[in-house]
């Protein structure tokens, strides 16, 4: 099964567009990790353990367990992930994209060294960049678009002219860029933050049923109903709707693990409820 046919299977079964991000931050685990030199890893298991049923997606953020040296923890969180939750897709949130020939290893150090089903890339240097992931057809290749943070619009919403369009903002020009010309293997999804509802809502316009990445609900204060509103597909699904630190660190006690739970389980509720 490939990332689109496991993400559409994964959405029914577990009913959830909910993806559950696994983002590191030893200063904020449970006092039981204090002295454990495996903690990155153990923490990250527990939570995804506990907030599998709810998932429809896992996103590792990568430069969480770089900056610990702690790559060996995600490549053996991943393979966890593959072996007790074998359903749930793995995006591995790295934001990759250089000349073809660094591509290349970053497009392997994605999808062979993590075994990851997606990765998410940025499509500034263009199409050449992306083409090591773009033509590897049955993993998913997850584009910036129109970014979460506050500065999203410095550059993402500049307005370009081009081909037989009439200006627009380079967000619209990527997304319909994306979804016309680098989508031949049907595996491109695109990411659009929760905290810009009415881009979202742009971008689905122009991309029809293609899957979008939404973080920025959480800790970040997107609007899930907005999200769902302006951002389902037309069978209503379409999103994977991201939360690391809402699900991860809801509770600093020993209840960490129930409390991710019911943070993704109550998200996924919010969700459904809109959709
Ligand atoms: O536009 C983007 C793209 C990626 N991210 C990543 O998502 C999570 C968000 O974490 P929260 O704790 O749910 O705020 C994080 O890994 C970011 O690197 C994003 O926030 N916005």
């Amino acid at each position: 099964m490939n990332f689109m046919q496991a993400l559409q299977q994964r959405w029914h079964d577990a009913d959830s567009l909910v993806c559950v991000g696994l983002d590191p931050e030893p200063a904020r685990f449970p006092g039981k990790f204090r002295d454990d030199p495996d903690a990155v890893f153990a923490f990250c298991r527990d939570i995804a353990d506990a907030t599998a049923e709810y998932a429809c997606a896992f996103k590792p953020q990568i430069a969480h367990f770089a900056a610990l040296g702690a790559e060996d923890a995600l490549a053996r969180l991943i393979a966890h992930i593959h072996t007790c939750h074998p359903g749930v897709p793995v995006i591995l949130d790295a934001k990759r994209g250089d000349i073809g020939s660094t591509a290349r290893h970053y497009a392997a150090e994605a999808f062979d060294r993590y075994r990851a089903d997606a990765v998410t890339a940025n499509p500034y240097l263009g199409r050449d960049s992306l083409q090591p992931f773009l033509d590897r057809a049955d993993k998913g290749v997850v584009i910036l678009c129109r970014t979460s943070n506050p500065g999203a619009g410095d550059l993402q919403d500049l307005v370009v002219s081009g081909g037989d369009h009439a200006a627009r903002p380079l967000y619209q020009h990527v997304a319909e860029t994306i979804a016309r010309e680098w989508n031949g293997n049907r595996n491109c999804a695109l990411v659009v933050g929760a905290t810009w509802p009415e881009q979202l809502k742009q971008v689905r316009e122009i991309v029809g049923d293609m899957p979008l990445l939404v973080p920025g609900v959480g800790a970040q204060g997107g609007d899930v109903a907005a999200v769902v509103r302006n951002a389902r597909s037309a069978d209503g699904t379409g999103l994977i709707v991201s939360s690391s630190r809402a699900v991860s660190y809801a509770s600093d006690g020993d209840d960490y693990a129930d409390a991710a739970a019911a943070a993704a389980g109550a998200l996924r509720e919010e969700i459904n409820r809109h959709r």
